[in-house]
């Protein structure tokens, strides 16, 4: 095995393909087909009921799929001769609440066939040192966040599979989050699968993206390539001289429109922008700002049909049996 602090365990490929899942009348994958590549962080998005979980813990086989399979280099989850030394992963956060966070890893590492002494270096990784030896039920949300962090990687696993990891984390700790994962990425050629519904979340940490609705592959390419295919966002500018602004922007060829509080919205162009044909033409601006990336808007593009067909289930939350994706199918390559 390579230890933690060499940091360059052998690249793994995870793929799926074909993957699919019902439960009942609910059809919570189907026919789910993407790939994760080493070295790289892969956001695997989508909106609330998607079918991200149900497709993770079936990449952990940890259910069954009814069709389709998901494999490591080529061997499926209950194949590997060393799980944990193949795969992390960070499903759900449960912990003995007297247990310390140092004595919980311990206890892993001795059920796991790992050596004791990793509990106390992975503890170091994910900044947990010090709190380690306090009892995890009294951890914040945050805390158990990086505990669970510092459980997967007990095998200093090439794969990492994390659900919402994100969840609970303060905007320090997203920061944190955001960094390390690259590094474990970028650095240390780990394959990195991380779940959020938010592209916000994984916008600034993923290379490439994985994006479900109603249980299917709606798309998957690289955040540049997703980026090639959105529209860009509005800028809003507040002047107390609005008219002016507007007609300047006009003037430049950017379609920009005026309301009645001196806001001026323009679209295809970015605050920068604006803000250097205003100075130009001695503007004063009280506030310059983007409203929503353009990728934001694209993503609410393609998922939005989907939550509106879950809303129309019986079934809270579900997806009806057979849904297909609201918008163009199929991978950005
Ligand atoms: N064990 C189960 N039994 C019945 N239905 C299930 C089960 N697990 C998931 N589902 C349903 O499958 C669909 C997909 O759920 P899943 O939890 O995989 O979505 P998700 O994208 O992870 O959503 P969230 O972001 O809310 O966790 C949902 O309609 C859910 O209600």
């Amino acid at each position: 095995m390579t230890s933690a602090t060499a940091g360059h365990p052998r690249p793994v490929r995870v793929e799926v393909s074909g993957l699919s899942k019902t439960f009942g009348t609910v059809k919570a994958v189907s026919d789910l087909g993407f790939t994760v590549e080493p070295g790289s962080v892969t956001g695997f998005l989508g909106p609330n009921g998607a079918g991200k979980t149900t497709t993770l813990r079936m990449v952990l086989g940890l259910i069954a799929p009814d069709a389709g399979r998901a494999t490591f280099d080529g061997v499926p989850y209950a194949a590997l001769r060393e799980p944990v030394r193949t795969v992390g992963a960070v499903l759900e956060t449960a912990f003995h609440p007297a247990r310390s966070g140092r004595d919980h890893l311990r206890v892993y590492c001795r059920a796991a066939g790992l050596p004791v002494t990793r509990a106390d270096e992975v503890l170091d990784r994910v900044g947990l040192t010090a709190a380690g030896r306090r009892r995890a039920g009294g951890y914040s949300l945050g805390m158990r966040q990086r505990l669970a962090l510092a459980t997967a990687l007990l095998g200093d696993p090439p794969v990492l599979v994390l659900d919402e990891p994100a969840n609970g984390l303060d905007p320090e700790g997203i920061l944190w989050l955001r960094g390390f994962l690259r590094h474990l990425a970028h650095d240390e050629g780990r394959t990195i699968l991380v779940s959020s519904h938010l592209l916000s979340e994984v916008e600034q940490t993923a290379d490439r993206v994985v994006i479900v609705g109603a249980g299917r592959l709606v798309r998957q390419g690289s955040i540049a390539e997703l980026r090639e295919g959105a529209t860009g966002g509005s800028v809003l500018a507040r002047s107390p001289d609005a008219d002016r602004l507007a007609a300047v922007l006009v003037e430049a060829g950017i379609a920009a429109t005026r309301s009645e509080d001196g806001l001026v919205t323009s679209t295809g162009t970015t605050p920068a922008d604006v803000g250097a044909r205003a100075f130009a033409a001695g503007i004063e601006l009280h506030e310059l700002r983007a409203e929503a990336t353009g990728l934001e808007d694209l993503y609410f593009r393609l998922t939005a049909g989907q939550e509106q067909f879950a809303a129309g289930t019986t079934a809270p939350g579900a997806t009806a049996p057979g849904a297909t994706a609201a918008t163009a199918e199929g991978a950005l390559r």
